[in-house]
């Protein structure tokens, strides 16, 4: 028997991290799957544009006008991974490659999503991350942090 086989742990977050590889914005690329209590996929999405808007006629900045940049057309990766979801999310727990924002946070409590594990928490300290764990931890969600995931893909 083999002995060198990822965990779940990485195995979901080895997920994550692939579909996050789908996002068609050039600053963060955001993954995310959501897992059931039998470890059975139930959701899986990644930052992109909403169905009929085009990613050529949208902007991809992140500073200027409102309009002119990015964040108010993106689906963010865990929003879209609940909403592409099979089932009912109650006790779930979601991998996502970057802590949740407050607006992510809102969705994954009202879902009933009970962990989130994570690996970059680059925008910590920032407003929306603050109000995010202050969330999280009002509703009893509890979250921790992965180390690096190193997975190498090949064809056997
Ligand atoms: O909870 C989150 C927070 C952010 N995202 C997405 C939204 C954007 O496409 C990027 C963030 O871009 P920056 O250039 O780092 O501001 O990540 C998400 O999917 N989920
Ligand atoms: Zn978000």
């Amino acid at each position: 028997m083999r002995t060198d086989y990822i965990s779940w742990d990485v195995y979901f977050m080895g997920i994550a991290l692939l579909s996050g590889k789908r996002s068609k914005d050039p600053g963060t690329q955001v993954g995310a799957c959501i897992v059931n209590g039998e470890k059975r996929i139930v959701g899986i999405g990644y930052n992109g544009l909403p169905y009929g808007c085009d990613d050529g006629d949208f902007p991809w900045e992140r500073s200027g006008e409102f309009l002119d940049t990015k964040y108010p057309y993106v689906v963010h990766a865990e929003l879209n991974a609940i909403l592409n979801s099979t089932e009912k999310l109650a006790g779930c727990s979601v991998y996502v490659s970057l802590f949740p924002c407050n607006e992510c946070a809102k969705a994954i409590i009202q879902a009933g999503i009970k962990e989130v594990v994570y690996m970059s928490d680059k925008y910590n300290g920032e407003k929306e991350n603050v109000a995010s764990k202050h969330m999280f931890d009002c509703a009893g969600v509890v979250y921790r942090q992965m180390e690096q995931v190193e997975v190498e893909i090949t064809c056997p």
